[in-house]
């Protein structure tokens, strides 16, 4: 749905050639491969994206970027904290860009709520709340061998919200009760953040229970609300409501609402490479190929995983 002098879909791969090719015939893509690395070796891949599921994202970013590619994985980019330290150490060592798919970031919803923050609207922050939460019965959710659970596929979007607002500080302390699916996986989560000064962020996921699926900033002058949480195409400020509809006039059937938003992430992309600025942890621009991901406010959705590992991995922080 872009104009192909920017971008094109030039090749697809799957572990069996005839998915790939199957694949490829629907969506008029010219080449199709049985394996990961061969699509990595296609001299004609600028960039890959990977959709894999959340335990094969390291190895598949690590063999893209070892054949030169610049990356753009699906959120959670890691499964936890030292697999997202090991892919952005690797893509800074190559020079070459790596990103996190939370493609929240870049619907103009976003970029909306962003200036509304910029311009103080709100006045002093002083909480942040974001839900996402569905009955959902995807396999791969319940499935601990595959990554599931509520923080990692849903709980990310929350984060991601509340590390933007508050510009990508990270927390003095973190607290949180959970309900445990019998697989063993997180099924609803609600995570106390506390920022310095008082600053509080908290929200819920869930894999099992229909949450508001919003996500809202409190400040002592106003309140901002967008939602869908992940995909936002509302945003209110006080009773001021704006709409920003994502259908862009797709006639695609998608798996998931506002997925035609994907395209912004993809010009986000774009622009990175263009720009062929790397973005180092600390905000300071070098020259080089391509944006790193970091924990840069912008590119915060690496910080979805510390908080995970931070959530699932210190019981202290995991009180059931
Ligand atoms: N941004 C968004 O809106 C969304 C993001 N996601 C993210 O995208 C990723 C994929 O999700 P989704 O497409 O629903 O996942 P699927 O369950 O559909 O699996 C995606 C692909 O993973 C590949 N795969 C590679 N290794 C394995 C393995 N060992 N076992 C099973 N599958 C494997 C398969 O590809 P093949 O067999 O063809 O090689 C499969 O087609 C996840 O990380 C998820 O978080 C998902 C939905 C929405
Ligand atoms: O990123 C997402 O939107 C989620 O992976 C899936 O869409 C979720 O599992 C079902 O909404």
């Amino acid at each position: 749905s872009l104009p192909r002098s920017d971008h094109q879909v030039v090749a697809v791969a799957a572990r069996e050639l005839s998915r790939a090719r199957e694949f490829a015939q629907k969506h008029g893509i010219p080449r199709a491969y049985g394996s990961y690395q061969e699509l990595a070796e296609d001299p004609n891949v600028e960039v890959a994206y990977i959709g894999t599921q959340n335990p094969q994202h390291k190895a598949t970013v690590l063999m893209c970027l070892a054949a030169g590619k610049a990356v753009l994985c699906e959120k959670p980019m890691g499964v936890n904290a030292a697999e997202v330290r090991e892919m952005v150490a690797e893509a800074r060592s190559r020079g070459l860009f790596l990103m996190e798919g939370l493609w929240t970031r870049f619907f103009p919803a976003t970029e909306a709520l962003k200036s509304v923050l910029a311009q103080g609207t709100l006045g002093d922050l002083r909480a942040a709340r974001a839900e996402m939460g569905f009955v959902i019965a995807l396999p791969r959710l319940t499935d601990w061998a595959q990554a599931g659970g509520a923080v990692l596929d849903l709980g990310i979007y929350c984060v991601q919200f509340i590390s933007m607002v508050f510009g990508g500080q990270r927390p003095e302390k973190i607290s949180a009760v959970a309900r445990v699916h019998e697989t063993g996986v997180d099924d609803t989560v609600s995570v106390l953040l506390q920022y310095p000064g008082g600053v509080q962020g908290s929200f819920t996921c869930s894999i099992s229970s229909k949450l508001s699926n919003a996500a809202s900033v409190s400040g002592t002058k106003d309140r901002a609300e967008v939602s869908p949480t992940w995909a936002p195409v509302e945003l209110v400020v006080n009773n001021d409501r704006k709409e920003f509809p994502c259908s862009l006039g797709s006639k695609e059937i998608y798996n998931f609402i506002h997925s035609p938003g994907m395209i912004y992430e993809a010009m986000h992309v774009r622009k990175c490479l263009r720009k062929g600025k790397g973005v180092e942890d600390t905000g300071r621009s070098k020259p080089g190929r391509g944006c790193l991901a970091a924990r840069h406010p912008f590119h915060s959705g690496s910080y979805g995983n510390y908080i995970s590992q931070d959530v699932l991995g210190h019981p202290s922080a995991y009180s059931m």
